[in-house]
């Protein structure tokens, strides 16, 4: 019998998509994966709002009706990417990978060169609105950082988990 097992990439990659599946935020779920040179993951993360902070106190939105930007989300939410590298569970250490399901943006590009990750993997580049900037930055500063970029390939086009009896 021929085993159907996942490739690490799609591993690490599924389990940033898992983890995205965890935010709250309706217009857009990200998720992160933090793994060591050898394989172990070190955090996971999605977007969200700061520990302590209710999502109830908070607004989801991406506009302000009134056109007060504290009424929409972006002061307040923690980039998945950040997320996952304060929740890293193990001491930092050489060679680390983190795959994001979203390409990074400049923000977290300087997190993820000032805690030593060595390459990024990302699923999707999405252009939010009036983004360029920023992901030309972000581009910029992970290159000059000598930070690898790729884009995943994945060797399974779906993974489907089903709750049962195995
Ligand atoms: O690098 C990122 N990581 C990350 O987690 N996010 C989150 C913050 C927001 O909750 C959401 C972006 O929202 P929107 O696409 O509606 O502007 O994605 C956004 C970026 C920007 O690329
Ligand atoms: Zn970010």
């Amino acid at each position: 019998m021929i085993v159907r097992y996942l490739s690490w990439d799609d591993y690490f990659m599924a389990i940033a998509f898992l983890s995205a599946e965890r935010s709250k935020d309706p217009n857009r779920q990200v998720g992160a994966c933090l793994v060591s040179e050898s394989g172990i993951i070190l955090g996971i993360g999605y977007n969200g709002f700061p520990r302590g902070c209710s999502d109830d106190d908070l607004p989801w939105a991406k506009k302000s009706l009134t056109g007060n930007p504290l009424e929409t989300k972006y002061p307040y939410v923690c980039h998945a990417e950040v997320n996952t590298i304060l929740n890293t569970n193990h001491a930092s250490a050489n060679g680390q990978r983190l795959y994001v399901t979203m390409f990074p943006c400049n923000e977290c590009a300087k997190i993820i060169i000032q805690s030593g990750v060595k390459e990024v993997i990302y699923f999707v580049e999405k252009r939010l609105d009036n983004s360029d900037t920023i992901y030309a930055a972000s581009r910029k500063l992970l290159s000059m950082a000598n930070v690898s970029v790729r884009k995943h390939q994945p060797e399974m086009s779906q993974i489907l988990i089903k709750f049962g009896e195995r």
